[in-house]
């Protein structure tokens, strides 16, 4: 039996979605979840194992690492996919923001992979270690300036640890730009964000998890970047 892949922030959208399909795939999934959903009732049903998360503090970080310590001695992956999408505009507390940014997207990965690399043990074949980060992390972004920065550090975390871990593990960034859109996006900013690629499309979820099982099936990347942006990076 495989041992488990262990998902942040699956209970909605890309994370979801790959969540679902590993467990189509017969592959144990453990999800983190910060707010209660229907969708963690429903992964808990088709044989998940959720953990209630909430990477804001220190406590929560050392919390959900326990957990999945309690669960599990042995892990397939980590797909650090959990995040906020903060911007500026609206904050009055830039301070905050930027540790809120880098908190989510960097310390709690860093934490995470120190503390659980011991279960990235699988007896043959390699692990993985995927960090969810952005089109942002090599270019910046003049609207969310805090949440690029900590993508960037995220990739970075990526370099590192692809050395720290290897041969055993494989670490890699999957970087999307737009891939899926918000409930709340306008017609006007939808049309507009289209406009930002190459190939003028918004891809959906099973673009992020075809990239996952890309990586997970790979024998030879590490410490790449698989970059999800339907050419933004030529407009
Ligand atoms: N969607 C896209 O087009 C793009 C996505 N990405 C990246 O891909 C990944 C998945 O994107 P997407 O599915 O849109 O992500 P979402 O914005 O839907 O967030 C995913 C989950 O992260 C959880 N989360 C946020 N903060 C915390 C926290 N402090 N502790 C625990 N959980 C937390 C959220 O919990 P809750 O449900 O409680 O809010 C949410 O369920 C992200 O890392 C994102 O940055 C990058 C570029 C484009
Ligand atoms: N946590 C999230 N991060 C990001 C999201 C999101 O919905 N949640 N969305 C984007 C945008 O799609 C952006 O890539 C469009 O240019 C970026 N990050």
């Amino acid at each position: 039996m495989t041992a488990p892949i262990l998902i942040t922030g699956g209970a909605q959208r890309l994370g979801l979605a790959i969540a679902k399909d590993l467990l189509r795939q017969n592959i144990p999934v453990i999800i983190t979840y910060r707010s209660e959903k229907p969708s963690v009732t429903e992964l808990i049903a088709s044989g998940a194992h959720a953990i209630h998360a909430d990477f804001a503090t220190k406590k929560g970080v050392d919390a959900c690492i326990n957990k999945v310590r309690e669960h599990t001695q042995s892990l397939r992956a980590i797909v650090h996919n959990a995040s906020d999408w903060d911007q500026e505009s609206g904050s009055d507390d830039y301070d905050a923001l930027f540790n809120k940014m880098m908190q989510v997207h960097a310390k709690t990965p860093y934490r995470i992979n120190l503390a659980l690399q011991e279960l990235l043990n699988q007896p043959s074949g390699f692990t993985d270690i995927i960090h969810m980060t952005d089109f942002v992390q090599d270019k910046g972004s003049k609207k969310h300036i805090a949440y690029a920065a900590s993508k960037a550090a995220l990739h970075n975390l990526t370099l590192s640890f692809s050395a720290l871990l290897a041969p055993k593990v494989k670490v890699n960034s999957v970087a999307p730009a737009l891939v899926m859109f918000n409930e709340g996006d306008s017609e006007e900013y939808r049309a507009k964000a289209l406009q930002k690629s190459l190939l003028q499309t918004c891809p959906g979820s099973s673009e992020a998890v075809k990239a996952v099982n890309y990586l997970l099936n790979s024998e030879y990347i590490t410490g790449q970047t698989l970059h999800l942006n339907g050419g933004r990076h030529l407009k």
